[in-house]
């Protein structure tokens, strides 16, 4: 047996790696994970929780307008960019501080540069130090897709947002996923006129079509705009600094802000990969077993990198089911059946399961129960938004196979609606559950 200097090196600290290789060294091995960036990865450095916490500034905007219906008189608000964007920046080098931590105080060397695969076990760092390590684990992640097109250059991704110097008057997001329905809601309550630039006619692909109408119908109320089966043809800079933007669907737009919201592509450039045997597929994704085991015995990979389902608690289970198995004798797979998810735009939507027509298409017989409702806050605030709830059940036994909420507090409820739909309860389950009075979430268990 070859002595390794390390029993694993893990390439990057995001969500993945940190759970990775904290577990590991826990488990009495000696690790050291590689970050070219900054440790806590795009999650903690500009992803879920930066997002999140722009989305509850956002917010205020519209408590803020609410206020009045409920006796608050509010004179002279107003809006700080730099003020949010800077405590946002603050509270991240916080937690990055705290990853760090946490993975030193359970041994783990941390090297903040870039590594490379470039041998057999071997490993080489940006500085040019040389090590080795009995496993290998690749969390490099994945990096938003850039449109190409003339001028293209001039436009940012989420990582640029959160930074920005002053909130764009007009701003021009592209796609229409996640990201773009997040920061749409983010830009439009801090009274930025956002335009949604959608290269089809569908939003938010794999979530239920009565959600996804709901949102779109709300967003348009909220005066965001959407073009759809529109691309772009270029971007140029006008005199004033500002953009102009060609499009092919629609007119052209003059704009402070162009933004690609258009999915993300795995990190596996220049990793050495293909030298020592690691398969990748068609989207360029690292290929993996159940196991996160790539076709070389000895490296692993796990997250965004491999392109399985791109949120921070799978990476995590994967991590962590990998240093389980490797690490501690304790073979583990992850489960993805029914992993629960959220868009955090205004207002936020959440889904577990089978939407209604793959329910449809897989079960045949089906039975949807729904409530559509306005929850009492808007009611007082004189606000027209309406929350919606479908439960889907498998028409011969009554089994949830699916729940879809969009309204206040969405993706809160549906944690814990989740673990129901996981358990395999049925809707005279929660028929049976008395009612907490009055709240939004007890629609779930009043479903007709
Ligand atoms: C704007 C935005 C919002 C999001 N919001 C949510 C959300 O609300 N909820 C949710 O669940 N998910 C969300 N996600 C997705 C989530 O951030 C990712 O799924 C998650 O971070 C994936 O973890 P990971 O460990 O695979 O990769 P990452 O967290 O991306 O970590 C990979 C790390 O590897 C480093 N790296 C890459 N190559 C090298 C190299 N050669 N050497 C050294 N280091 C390297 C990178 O710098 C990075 O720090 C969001 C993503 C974005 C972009
Ligand atoms: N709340 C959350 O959990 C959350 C939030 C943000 C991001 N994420 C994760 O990060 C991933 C990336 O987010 P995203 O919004 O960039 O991706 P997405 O997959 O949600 O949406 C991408 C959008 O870009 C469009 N698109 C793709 N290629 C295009 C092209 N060449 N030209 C024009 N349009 C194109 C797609 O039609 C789609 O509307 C998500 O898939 C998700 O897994 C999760």
């Amino acid at each position: 047996m070859p002595a390794y200097d390390y029993d694993l090196f893990t390439i990057g600290a995001g969500s993945g790696g940190v759970r990775a290789s904290r577990v590991a060294a826990a488990h009495g091995a000696k690790v050291a994970v590689a970050e070219e960036h900054r440790v806590g990865g795009t999650c903690v450095i500009r992803g879920c929780v930066p997002k999140k916490m722009l989305v509850y500034g956002a917010h205020f905007a519209e408590d803020l307008e609410d206020a009045e219906q409920f006796g608050w008189k509010i004179e002279g608000k107003s809006f700080d960019w730099v003020r949010l964007r800077d405590t946002v920046l603050g509270d991240v080098t916080r937690l990055e501080g705290l990853y760090t931590e946490t993975l030193e105080s359970h041994g783990v060397e941390v090297f903040p540069e870039r590594a490379e695969i470039t041998g057999d076990h071997e490993i080489t760092l940006a500085s040019g130090k040389v090590v080795t390590a009995k496993y290998i684990l690749i969390a490099t992640g994945a990096r938003p897709a850039l449109l190409d097109f003339p001028g293209s250059e001039l436009a940012i991704t989420s990582n640029e947002a959160f930074h920005l110097d002053a909130l764009p008057k007009r701003v021009i997001i592209a796609g229409g996923g996640y990201i773009a329905n997040e920061f749409a809601g983010i830009f439009n309550e801090f009274g930025s006129k956002v335009s949604i630039v959608n290269r089809s006619d569908q939003l938010l692909r794999g979530y239920d079509e009565s959600l996804r109408d709901r949102l779109l119908q709300i967003s348009l109320m909220k005066g965001i705009e959407f073009h759809f089966n529109t691309t772009f043809k270029s971007i140029t800079k006008n005199d004033d600094g500002t953009l102009h933007v060609e499009l092919e669907g629609c007119d052209d737009k003059d704009v402070d802000l162009v933004m690609f919201a258009t999915g993300r592509v795995p990190n596996v450039e220049g990793l050495g990969l293909e030298a020592v045997g690691v398969e990748l597929g068609d989207k360029g994704e690292i290929k993996v077993d159940e196991y996160s085991r790539t076709k070389v015995d000895y490296i692993y990979a796990v997250g965004d990198v491999t392109n399985r389902v791109q949120l921070t608690p799978v990476a995590i289970r994967e991590g962590q089911a990998f240093a389980d198995t490797v690490f501690n004798n304790d073979p583990k797979t992850v489960d993805y059946n029914c992993i629960p998810s959220a868009v955090f735009s205004h207002p936020p939507l959440a889904g577990v399961g089978m939407t209604e027509s793959q329910a449809r298409n897989k079960l045949g017989s089906i039975k949807v129960y729904q409530s559509d409702f306005r929850p009492m806050k808007n009611v007082v605030a004189g606000r027209n938004e309406r929350g919606l709830y479908k439960m889907i059940t498998d028409a011969e036994n009554g089994r949830i196979v699916g729940i879809h909420m969009i309204g206040p507090e969405a993706p809160e409820i549906m944690q814990a609606a989740a673990v129901a739909v996981k358990a395999g309860l049925t809707k005279a389950d929660f028929d049976a559950t008395v009612a907490i009075h009055p709240t939004m979430a007890e629609e779930l268990v009043l479903l007709k």
